[in-house]
């Protein structure tokens, strides 16, 4: 797990082994303190270097083994021993140095980087603190303010950024282990009293209280309830205030509690997760490691409104040459305008040309004729997205893929309009879609093994997280949403207002809460589609009641308002009012409280204290119970897929894992109970009756999430 060397006569080469990031297992530690003993041990050796295995550092400790019983030997002593040593030390870093990997270069005495080499401390991404020495060894290297960033956002840095900040010594182009060797033997027997960050003093900062309570005030506004980054910002306070061993006390105290939170299972849970989506198998038997991706030398993206614009961006910035095609000269030249803009934007931000001539624009559809792949962004509308199809299908070359990007519509009836249909599959992107990490690719029951192949790797090219996912309306993401929206609704007809029901999600971890997301994206959208399904607007049948629609409880609130004009954002009023059109700050609006109340007024209803705690539950079960049936359908493969769909695509809080991964944390037991409560008390609302995969993992006596697998495969077996 640590193989040790000696070479250029005197230079002891040690090299973490443990594919594939040599993460530090117990057994690789164990390797480091015995090769460290002998490189030390060794008279011939006169310095010594750490390099890791196939062009990787090391990737930090082992995540795998939180959470159980640690052995091996511990990472602080590990540490301590080696800065201590009086040989000088030298860290190689080539490829990643991320939490306990960069912590131990920290220890070591001089560090060599390759410039490709990316540096960091992520634990707070994993609800952890760099708590091997980091949180007290970086603020003493590379000052406070620089160690505030690094730590709280667990941001990784390149190897110029290291060098300029005084992390690394060295940056080479060349082989990292021959610099370092190099380096190493012209220190060799240097004093190295000067090389031991931990007996540096923190760099002065003139008012270091002022300054941790600044970033301290950040952090909680983009925490949202997140613990580790208040405890990196206490860490890095006491390495300012503090002797160093004092500092390690803080540090381990701040550790004991993250360690055994429920929030670092979460983003641990998270972090794996987010890994798993992407070995994805579908109910055919296709799965990534048997389906060979179709390469792709050009794609066109169809429609350029604006998620066609931020598609077209994203395929440009991963590098593929891309044709669009827009009906019109006038607003082809607008969309090309824009794309411009946002590629130009984007540019400069990352400090990289534009890649402006990897887009071409045409108004003629023939111009497809040689393309791999399509991506057809039309208006969400079906029977213009079937004309589409059957165009693409008679203009494009055999085996050109056929894409769709829909939010909910039958991908299965656009493939019944190609000639090909096993080409085809949805690309379900969230607006703005150049931003927006997740990617929802929707199989069909004909799609091939290749084509979801393709959209998967294509997505992973564009820098997405993307989920594979069987057609049904809404797909994963928005089905579980609906559920959630509707929920919301019922609660103002109950008594409650947008401001509370908003406040309690936002308090959950939210960025934003359901009605401040709704006026953000426009009450007209949903108002649109409610009346194309007859639910809303003057086709709806007469004689049925406001509040019942196919039979159930329907809130028409949202179409209320429409009617009014009030659309959110875009015409300054919504659920909440701004202070104009466009506006974005919302506030609360006394017209709707008493619009609210006039339509209680109207259909009998008396309002009634809602509590944040009836709405969680009422707007979270109702979801999380949907995404239970999304598993029971095999719609989705497994709790992963949804969760890392919400945490990706929904705001859903990345410290409370998904949706699937809190209802076990809630306890499925009490979720299945609230369920049947509210369910009894809302007998009109069939999807608050408990689905039967959930009192299935109930009556098994509620396993942890990395088991249900194994229950649906059993449930679906039976069916
Ligand atoms: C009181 C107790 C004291 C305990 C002290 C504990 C101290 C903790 C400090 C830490 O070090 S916490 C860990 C910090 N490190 C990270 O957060 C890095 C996580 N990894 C990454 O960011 C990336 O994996 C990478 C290293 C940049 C490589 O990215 P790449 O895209 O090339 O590969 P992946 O698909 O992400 O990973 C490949 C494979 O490796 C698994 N893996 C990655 N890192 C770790 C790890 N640190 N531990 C265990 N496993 C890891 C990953 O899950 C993939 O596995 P798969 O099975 O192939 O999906």
């Amino acid at each position: 797990m640590a193989q040790y060397s000696r070479i250029s006569g005197s230079v002891g080469l040690i090299t973490l082994s443990n594919p594939p990031v040599n993460a530090l297992s117990a057994a690789v530690r164990q390797g480091i303190v015995d090769t460290v003993e002998k490189a030390l041990g060794d008279p011939q050796v006169k310095s010594v270097v750490i390099c890791g295995q196939d062009g990787i550092f090391c990737g930090g400790a082992d995540i795998k083994e939180f959470g159980k019983n640690m052995s091996g030997p511990p990472l602080i002593p590990m540490i301590h021993t080696i800065e201590c040593a009086t040989k000088p030390m030298v860290a190689a870093i080539e490829g990643s140095a991320l939490g306990g990997g960069l912590e131990l270069a920290l220890g070591c005495h001089y560090r060599i980087a390759h410039s490709k080499a990316r540096l960091g401390l992520p634990e707070v991404t994993l609800g952890l603190l760099p708590a091997a020495g980091g949180s007290q060894r970086l603020p003493r290297l590379i000052g406070v303010p620089a160690a505030l960033d690094l730590i709280t956002t667990g941001r990784h840095v390149t190897a110029a950024e290291a060098l300029q900040l005084g992390i690394v010594d060295q940056v080479t182009d060349h082989a990292t282990v021959d610099a370092a060797v190099k380096f190493a033997l012209s220190v060799a027997g240097k004093p190295l009293d000067t090389r031991r960050i931990s007996t540096y003093p923190c760099p002065h900062v003139s008012d270091v209280d002022a300054l941790c309570e600044n970033v301290m005030q950040k952090v909680r506004k983009s925490a949202h309830g997140a613990i580790a980054p208040i405890a990196c910002v206490q860490a890095v306070r006491a390495a300012a205030t503090l002797p160093y061993t004092q500092g390690m006390e803080r540090e381990k105290e701040l550790m004991a509690t993250l360690y055994t939170s429920g929030q670092a299972r979460a983003l641990q849970y998270s972090f794996f997760a987010q890994r798993a989506v992407s070995k994805w198998r579908i109910p055919s038997g296709a799965r990534w490691d048997t389906s060979t991706p179709r390469p792709l030398h050009k794609v066109a993206v169809i429609g350029l409104g604006t998620m066609g614009r931020g598609i077209t961006v994203a395929l440009a910035q991963a590098g593929l040459p891309v044709i669009t095609v827009e009906t019109h000269e006038k607003q082809l030249m607008e969309a090309k305008r824009a794309v411009s803009d946002m590629l130009n934007r984007g540019a400069k931000r990352r400090g990289v040309a534009p890649p402006l001539d990897k887009i071409s624009y045409s108004c003629n559809l023939q111009d497809l004729a040689d393309v791999d792949l399509v991506i057809e962004a039309v208006f969400e509308d079906m029977t213009l997205k079937k004309k589409v199809f059957r165009q693409l299908s008679a203009v494009c070359k055999p085996g050109t893929l056929l894409c769709t990007n829909t939010s909910g519509l039958d991908v299965d009836q656009l493939a019944s309009q190609s000639r090909n249909p096993e080409l085809v599959v949805g690309m379900h992107f969230f607006a703005p879609a150049h931003v927006m990490k997740l990617l929802e690719v929707v199989y069909g029951p004909q799609s091939s093994p290749q084509a979801v192949a393709t959209a998967m790797q294509l997505g992973k090219k564009m820098g997405k997280v993307s989920v594979a996912v069987g057609n049904c309306r809404g797909f994963v993401g928005n089905r579980m949403l609906k559920l959630y929206t509707e929920q919301a609704s019922f609660l103002l007809e109950e008594g409650a207002t947008p401001d509370l029901v908003d406040q309690a999600i936002e308090e959950f971890g939210f960025p934003m809460g359901v009605f401040k997301v709704s006026d953000l994206s426009g009450l007209d959208v949903g108002w649109r589609i409610r009346k194309e399904e007859k639910l809303a607007g003057l086709s709806v049948a007469s004689g049925q009641s406001t509040r019942i629609r196919e039979g159930r409880r329907y809130s028409p609130l949202a179409d209320l308002l429409c009617e009014q004009g009030r659309f959110g954002q875009k015409t300054g009023r919504g659920w909440y009012q701004y202070d104009k059109p466009g506006g974005r700050v919302a506030r609360s609006d006394p017209w709707l409280h008493h619009f609210l109340e006039e339509y209680r007024a109207q259909h009998g209803l008396v309002a009634r204290h809602i509590d944040h705690q009836e709405v969680l539950e009422r707007c979270l079960y109702a979801m999380i119970n949907e995404g239970f049936r999304i598993l029971e359908d095999g719609i989705a493969a497994g709790p992963e897929d949804i969760d890392v769909i919400y945490v990706f695509g929904y705001g859903w809080p990345r410290h409370r894992g998904g949706p699937m991964f809190y209802s076990g944390m809630v306890g499925l037991e009490k979720v299945l109970e609230r369920l049947e409560h509210y369910y009894q008390a809302h007998p009109d609302v069939p999807h608050l009756q408990p689905c039967r995969l959930l009192r299935r993992l109930v009556a098994r006596g509620s396993p942890p999430v990395h088991k249900w697998r194994e229950v649906i495969k059993n449930l679906h077996s039976q069916l």
